[in-house]
Protein backbone atom coordinates (compact mmCIF):
# COMPACT_ATOMS: atom_id res chain seq x y z
CA UNK A 1 0.00 0.00 0.00
CA UNK A 2 1.10 3.49 -0.88
CA UNK A 3 2.39 5.86 2.32
CA UNK A 4 2.46 9.39 2.05
CA UNK A 5 4.83 11.34 3.52
CA UNK A 6 3.75 13.73 5.88
CA UNK A 7 6.89 15.03 7.40
CA UNK A 8 6.55 18.51 6.40
CA UNK A 9 3.63 18.91 8.26
CA UNK A 10 5.25 19.12 11.34
CA UNK A 11 4.92 22.21 13.15
CA UNK A 12 6.41 23.81 16.60
CA UNK A 13 4.95 26.37 18.93
CA UNK A 14 7.50 29.13 17.47
CA UNK A 15 5.99 27.79 13.81
CA UNK A 16 2.73 29.15 14.89
CA UNK A 17 3.61 32.17 16.48
CA UNK A 18 5.55 32.80 13.72
CA UNK A 19 2.41 32.52 11.37
CA UNK A 20 0.49 34.38 13.80
CA UNK A 21 2.84 37.29 13.81
CA UNK A 22 3.01 37.83 10.25
CA UNK A 23 -1.01 37.70 10.21
CA UNK A 24 -1.07 40.38 12.69
CA UNK A 25 1.29 42.72 11.20
CA UNK A 26 -0.76 42.22 7.35
CA UNK A 27 -3.61 43.07 9.09
CA UNK A 28 -2.35 46.14 10.69
CA UNK A 29 -0.70 47.02 7.07
CA UNK A 30 -4.23 46.49 5.73
CA UNK A 31 -5.63 48.93 8.26
CA UNK A 32 -2.86 51.12 7.91
CA UNK A 33 -3.66 51.73 3.94
CA UNK A 34 -7.26 50.56 3.63
CA UNK A 35 -9.22 53.71 1.84
CA UNK A 36 -6.17 55.58 1.34
CA UNK A 37 -4.16 56.08 -2.02
CA UNK A 38 -1.90 53.62 -1.02
CA UNK A 39 -3.97 51.08 -1.23
CA UNK A 40 -4.02 51.51 -5.30
CA UNK A 41 -0.65 51.64 -5.18
CA UNK A 42 -0.01 48.40 -3.37
CA UNK A 43 -2.77 46.68 -6.13
CA UNK A 44 -0.67 48.33 -8.92
CA UNK A 45 3.04 46.76 -7.70
CA UNK A 46 1.27 43.40 -7.45
CA UNK A 47 -0.06 43.74 -10.69
CA UNK A 48 3.45 44.78 -12.14
CA UNK A 49 4.95 41.98 -10.01
CA UNK A 50 2.35 39.31 -11.51
CA UNK A 51 3.11 40.15 -14.66
CA UNK A 52 7.06 40.36 -14.11
CA UNK A 53 6.23 36.16 -13.40
CA UNK A 54 4.60 35.70 -16.50
CA UNK A 55 6.55 37.42 -19.06
CA UNK A 56 9.28 36.03 -17.48
CA UNK A 57 7.65 32.35 -17.99
CA UNK A 58 6.63 32.88 -21.39
CA UNK A 59 10.89 33.85 -22.30
CA UNK A 60 9.30 37.72 -23.61
CA UNK A 61 12.77 38.74 -23.32
CA UNK A 62 12.64 42.64 -23.77
CA UNK A 63 9.08 43.01 -21.12
CA UNK A 64 10.91 40.73 -18.75
CA UNK A 65 14.36 43.17 -18.69
CA UNK A 66 12.24 46.67 -18.62
CA UNK A 67 10.05 45.01 -15.55
CA UNK A 68 13.63 43.26 -14.48
CA UNK A 69 15.21 46.32 -13.28
CA UNK A 70 12.26 48.20 -12.15
CA UNK A 71 11.93 45.33 -9.79
CA UNK A 72 15.84 45.52 -9.08
CA UNK A 73 14.95 49.20 -7.36
CA UNK A 74 11.49 47.90 -6.23
CA UNK A 75 12.40 48.25 -2.30
CA UNK A 76 13.51 51.82 -2.49
CA UNK A 77 10.62 52.81 -4.55
CA UNK A 78 8.40 50.57 -2.00
CA UNK A 79 10.38 53.20 0.47
CA UNK A 80 10.02 56.21 -0.57
CA UNK A 81 6.35 55.51 -2.51
CA UNK A 82 5.05 54.10 0.94
CA UNK A 83 6.85 56.54 3.17
CA UNK A 84 4.14 58.04 5.37
CA UNK A 85 2.44 54.23 5.39
CA UNK A 86 5.78 53.09 7.05
CA UNK A 87 6.06 56.01 9.55
CA UNK A 88 2.60 55.28 10.94
CA UNK A 89 3.37 51.71 11.18
CA UNK A 90 6.76 52.51 12.97
CA UNK A 91 4.63 54.90 15.26
CA UNK A 92 1.96 52.57 15.94
CA UNK A 93 4.26 50.22 16.81
CA UNK A 94 6.64 52.27 19.02
CA UNK A 95 3.23 53.95 20.63
CA UNK A 96 2.02 50.47 21.95
CA UNK A 97 5.17 49.55 23.17
CA UNK A 98 5.33 53.05 25.26
CA UNK A 99 5.23 52.19 28.63
CA UNK A 100 2.89 55.64 29.76
CA UNK A 101 0.81 54.99 27.11
CA UNK A 102 0.58 52.12 28.61
CA UNK A 103 -2.25 53.25 31.15
CA UNK A 104 -2.84 50.13 33.44
CA UNK A 105 0.80 50.36 34.83
CA UNK A 106 0.70 54.24 34.87
CA UNK A 107 -2.79 54.24 37.43
CA UNK A 108 -0.94 51.51 38.99
CA UNK A 109 2.41 53.57 40.10
CA UNK A 110 0.86 57.01 40.02
CA UNK A 111 -3.17 56.14 41.31
CA UNK A 112 -6.12 56.51 39.08
CA UNK A 113 -8.61 58.34 41.11
CA UNK A 114 -5.81 61.17 40.87
CA UNK A 115 -4.62 61.17 37.34
CA UNK A 116 -8.09 60.77 36.23
CA UNK A 117 -9.53 63.99 38.49
CA UNK A 118 -6.26 66.34 37.33
CA UNK A 119 -7.99 65.11 33.53
CA UNK A 120 -11.07 66.20 34.05
CA UNK A 121 -9.90 69.51 35.33
CA UNK A 122 -7.70 70.01 31.70
CA UNK A 123 -10.53 68.78 29.37
CA UNK A 124 -12.89 70.88 30.92
CA UNK A 125 -11.62 74.44 29.25
CA UNK A 126 -11.94 72.49 26.25
CA UNK A 127 -15.09 70.81 25.97
CA UNK A 128 -16.67 74.27 27.38
CA UNK A 129 -15.19 75.91 24.44
CA UNK A 130 -16.56 73.82 22.22
CA UNK A 131 -20.10 73.45 23.36
CA UNK A 132 -20.16 77.60 22.52
CA UNK A 133 -18.07 77.17 19.69
CA UNK A 134 -20.89 74.33 18.85
CA UNK A 135 -24.04 76.69 19.47
CA UNK A 136 -22.71 79.68 17.40
CA UNK A 137 -21.08 77.73 14.25
CA UNK A 138 -17.45 78.46 14.95
CA UNK A 139 -15.34 76.31 13.02
CA UNK A 140 -12.60 75.02 14.88
CA UNK A 141 -9.48 72.11 14.87
CA UNK A 142 -7.71 71.46 17.81
CA UNK A 143 -5.21 69.11 17.44
CA UNK A 144 -3.64 67.16 20.65
CA UNK A 145 -0.26 66.21 20.40
CA UNK A 146 1.48 63.51 22.55
CA UNK A 147 4.85 66.42 22.88
CA UNK A 148 5.39 69.63 20.80
CA UNK A 149 7.45 68.70 17.67
CA UNK A 150 9.18 71.97 16.87
CA UNK A 151 9.94 71.17 13.09
CA UNK A 152 6.41 69.69 12.40
CA UNK A 153 4.71 72.44 13.38
CA UNK A 154 6.78 75.37 13.98
CA UNK A 155 6.80 76.65 9.95
CA UNK A 156 3.38 77.42 9.82
CA UNK A 157 2.23 78.19 13.03
CA UNK A 158 2.05 81.02 15.78
CA UNK A 159 3.58 80.28 18.74
CA UNK A 160 1.74 81.02 21.65
CA UNK A 161 3.04 78.41 24.49
CA UNK A 162 -0.50 79.70 26.51
CA UNK A 163 -2.21 78.27 29.03
CA UNK A 164 -5.65 76.08 28.15
CA UNK A 165 -8.69 78.24 28.50
CA UNK A 166 -12.31 78.37 27.06
CA UNK A 167 -12.13 82.02 26.32
CA UNK A 168 -8.21 81.79 24.71
CA UNK A 169 -9.59 78.93 22.41
CA UNK A 170 -12.72 80.74 21.54
CA UNK A 171 -11.28 83.96 21.08
CA UNK A 172 -8.88 81.73 18.82
CA UNK A 173 -11.41 80.60 16.17
CA UNK A 174 -13.86 83.60 16.14
CA UNK A 175 -14.29 84.25 12.61
CA UNK A 176 -12.37 87.95 13.03
CA UNK A 177 -9.35 86.52 14.50
CA UNK A 178 -6.11 86.51 12.70
CA UNK A 179 -5.26 83.11 13.78
CA UNK A 180 -8.95 81.20 12.83
CA UNK A 181 -7.69 79.73 10.01
CA UNK A 182 -5.89 76.61 10.59
CA UNK A 183 -5.16 74.71 13.93
CA UNK A 184 -4.86 75.13 17.38
CA UNK A 185 -1.86 72.54 18.70
CA UNK A 186 -2.27 71.59 22.21
CA UNK A 187 0.53 69.99 23.53
CA UNK A 188 2.43 69.93 27.17
CA UNK A 189 -0.51 71.10 28.96
CA UNK A 190 -0.51 74.32 26.71
CA UNK A 191 -1.91 75.83 23.82
CA UNK A 192 1.31 75.49 21.93
CA UNK A 193 0.61 77.84 18.66
CA UNK A 194 -2.41 78.63 16.60
CA UNK A 195 -2.77 78.99 12.96
CA UNK A 196 -1.36 76.15 11.53
CA UNK A 197 -1.66 74.50 8.37
CA UNK A 198 -1.08 70.40 8.53
CA UNK A 199 -0.99 67.83 6.25
CA UNK A 200 -4.60 66.93 4.42
CA UNK A 201 -5.25 62.91 3.91
CA UNK A 202 -5.72 61.34 0.80
CA UNK A 203 -7.92 58.73 2.27
CA UNK A 204 -10.84 58.80 -0.82
CA UNK A 205 -13.19 56.96 1.22
CA UNK A 206 -14.39 59.97 3.16
CA UNK A 207 -18.35 61.65 3.57
CA UNK A 208 -18.43 64.28 0.07
CA UNK A 209 -19.27 66.91 2.93
CA UNK A 210 -15.60 66.88 4.48
CA UNK A 211 -13.68 69.75 3.66
CA UNK A 212 -10.44 71.15 4.12
CA UNK A 213 -10.70 71.20 7.67
CA UNK A 214 -12.23 67.79 8.44
CA UNK A 215 -9.37 66.36 5.50
CA UNK A 216 -6.54 68.30 7.89
CA UNK A 217 -7.40 66.50 11.12
CA UNK A 218 -7.44 63.41 9.58
CA UNK A 219 -4.45 64.36 7.85
CA UNK A 220 -2.43 65.13 11.12
CA UNK A 221 -3.56 62.14 13.12
CA UNK A 222 -2.36 59.68 10.24
CA UNK A 223 1.05 61.54 9.91
CA UNK A 224 1.84 61.73 13.29
CA UNK A 225 0.16 59.94 16.66
CA UNK A 226 -1.51 62.89 17.56
CA UNK A 227 -5.41 63.22 17.49
CA UNK A 228 -7.87 65.89 16.29
CA UNK A 229 -11.31 67.36 17.47
CA UNK A 230 -13.15 69.14 14.53
CA UNK A 231 -16.00 71.72 15.01
CA UNK A 232 -17.62 72.08 11.93
CA UNK A 233 -18.74 76.11 10.40
CA UNK A 234 -21.84 74.36 8.74
CA UNK A 235 -23.59 71.95 10.78
CA UNK A 236 -21.94 72.60 14.59
CA UNK A 237 -21.27 68.68 14.44
CA UNK A 238 -18.16 67.48 16.52
CA UNK A 239 -15.86 64.84 14.95
CA UNK A 240 -12.85 63.11 16.23
CA UNK A 241 -9.83 61.59 14.76
CA UNK A 242 -7.19 59.25 15.85
CA UNK A 243 -5.23 57.13 13.36
CA UNK A 244 -6.55 58.13 10.65
CA UNK A 245 -10.33 57.31 11.28
CA UNK A 246 -12.99 59.16 12.03
CA UNK A 247 -15.68 59.39 14.32
CA UNK A 248 -18.63 61.61 13.46
CA UNK A 249 -21.12 63.63 15.29
CA UNK A 250 -19.93 62.81 18.91
CA UNK A 251 -21.82 63.95 21.90
CA UNK A 252 -20.32 66.10 24.68
CA UNK A 253 -20.01 63.04 27.14
CA UNK A 254 -18.38 61.20 24.19
CA UNK A 255 -15.76 63.77 23.76
CA UNK A 256 -14.94 64.03 27.52
CA UNK A 257 -14.25 60.47 27.69
CA UNK A 258 -11.84 60.23 24.28
CA UNK A 259 -10.11 63.39 25.40
CA UNK A 260 -9.60 61.31 29.06
CA UNK A 261 -7.94 58.87 27.14
CA UNK A 262 -6.07 60.40 24.57
CA UNK A 263 -4.98 63.91 26.28
N1 LIG B 1 -4.21 72.29 5.65
C1 LIG B 1 -4.94 72.85 6.61
N2 LIG B 1 -4.51 72.85 7.88
C2 LIG B 1 -5.25 73.40 8.87
N3 LIG B 1 -6.44 74.00 8.67
C3 LIG B 1 -6.91 74.04 7.43
C4 LIG B 1 -6.20 73.47 6.32
N4 LIG B 1 -6.93 73.66 5.20
C5 LIG B 1 -8.04 74.31 5.60
N5 LIG B 1 -8.06 74.54 6.91
C6 LIG B 1 -9.10 75.22 7.70
O1 LIG B 1 -10.35 74.80 7.22
C7 LIG B 1 -11.13 75.91 6.82
C8 LIG B 1 -11.92 75.55 5.60
O2 LIG B 1 -12.74 74.58 5.96
P1 LIG B 1 -13.76 73.84 4.97
O3 LIG B 1 -15.01 74.63 4.89
O4 LIG B 1 -13.10 73.41 3.70
O5 LIG B 1 -13.87 72.58 5.92
P2 LIG B 1 -14.98 71.51 6.22
O6 LIG B 1 -14.21 70.26 6.54
O7 LIG B 1 -16.02 71.49 5.15
O8 LIG B 1 -15.57 72.00 7.59
P3 LIG B 1 -16.84 72.91 7.89
O9 LIG B 1 -17.94 71.94 8.19
O10 LIG B 1 -16.40 73.67 9.08
O11 LIG B 1 -17.11 73.77 6.67
C9 LIG B 1 -10.12 77.00 6.53
O12 LIG B 1 -10.73 78.26 6.78
C10 LIG B 1 -9.01 76.70 7.49
O13 LIG B 1 -9.26 77.33 8.74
Amino acid sequence: MQSFDLSFLRFTFFDVLDVVLVAIIMYQIYNLIRGTIAANIFIGLAILCALYFVVKALNMRLLTGILGNFMNVGIIALIVVFQQEIRRFLLLVGRNASLQRNKAWWKYFFGRTEEEKNNLARIKPIVDACKTMKESRTGALIVFAKYYDEEFFHNSCEYLDAKITKRLLESIFQKHSPLHDGAVIIAENKIKSASCILPLTDNTNLPPQFGLRHRAGIGISEASDATALIVSEETGEIAYAKQGKVKMNISFMELEKLLNKDF
